[in-house]
């Protein structure tokens, strides 16, 4: 056993948290190239939070264009044991509302244009995400966003869609209709990195809007994320602090943690020890 570090993915509307003592903007450099911006090192209470605001201060970055293996990188490089990301989402369903939040427990992924693993070339790893989501960490954003006064949803189904443009309606109503819960422009490959990089992931998502299935209701533009992210913002700060806060002095293993002593396939004699180089961060 051991203590956490706690990672703070913050989405659309998050991009920094004041609960902080002893913060610090740290510039992190990683083999993939640079992140999305310098993380925010501190602590909450005993334990050492890192937070990266995903799209950069001033959202700069949009979501095929994130280098969501740097983020990951700087994150195991600066100690992360356990990631908490937090997004802004579309709701495809009457189940969640606007304002809502939703710990979510399953993926689609239908992203193209994104560098999707660490692996590949000279070492060849298949991580399962049949179970993408840490419970653990999941059950403990939950109970801290309903300490935080939120309506919380425990489970939901989040596509991850391209972007950077919204849905057609006929995609809408086509993932309503393959059993998607909620729309997002940036869990995936983010919860494939995370695993692949044994990381503990848990993801809750901010509901900001219906997309634009539902008859009566005008469809999803940027301007109506961003005033709810607003009335939602001191709800996730808060989430941070009370999670943070309710974490055990020790933390157990979790299975997540060892994931590729069963996933990597290239026999020891064939790894490119340039590629091996550029994983250090990843292996540990
Ligand atoms: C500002 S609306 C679309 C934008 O918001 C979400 O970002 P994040 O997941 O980082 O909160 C969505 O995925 C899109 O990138
Ligand atoms: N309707 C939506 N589709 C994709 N990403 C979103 N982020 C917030 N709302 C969204």
């Amino acid at each position: 056993m051991a203590g956490w570090v706690l990672g703070i993915m913050g989405g659309s509307g998050l991009y920094a948290i004041d609960s902080l003592s002893d913060a610090h903007w740290v510039s992190v450099d990683t083999p993939w190239g640079k992140p999305s911006d310098e993380l925010l090192t501190g602590t909450i209470g005993a334990v050492k939070c890192v937070f990266l605001p995903r799209h950069g201060r001033g959202h700069a970055i949009g979501p095929s264009h994130l280098n969501y293996r740097a983020n990951i990188d700087a994150m195991k490089q600066l100690g992360v044991t356990d990631l908490l990301s937090i997004s802004a989402v579309g709701s495809l369903t009457e189940k969640f509302a606007p304002g809502d939040f939703v710990a979510i427990d399953q993926f689609i992924d239908r992203t193209f244009a994104r560098e999707k693993s660490f692996f590949g070339d000279g070492l060849v790893a298949h991580v399962s995400m049949a179970d993408p989501v840490c419970p653990r960490l999941s059950t403990l954003a939950a109970t801290a966003a309903r300490a935080a006064g939120a309506r919380v949803h425990e489970g939901g189904t989040y596509l991850a869609m391209e972007g950077p443009q919204f849905s057609s309606r006929a995609e809408s109503h086509l993932y309503r209709q393959w059993g998607a819960d909620i729309i997002g422009m940036t869990a995936m490959p983010e919860a494939k990195l995370a695993r692949e990089a044994q990381l503990p992931y848990a993801l809750i998502a901010m509901v900001t809007d219906y997309d634009c299935w539902r008859e009566n209701e005008a469809p999803v533009e940027v301007e109506s994320v961003i005033a709810q992210m607003h009335s939602n913002a001191e709800k996730a700060r808060s989430l941070v602090e009370n999670i943070a806060r309710s974490l055990p002095a020790q933390r157990e293993v979790s299975p997540i943690d060892t994931v590729l002593e069963y996933a990597l396939i290239t026999d020891p004699a064939a790894r490119n020890p340039a590629l091996l180089e550029k994983l250090k961060n990843i292996l540990g």
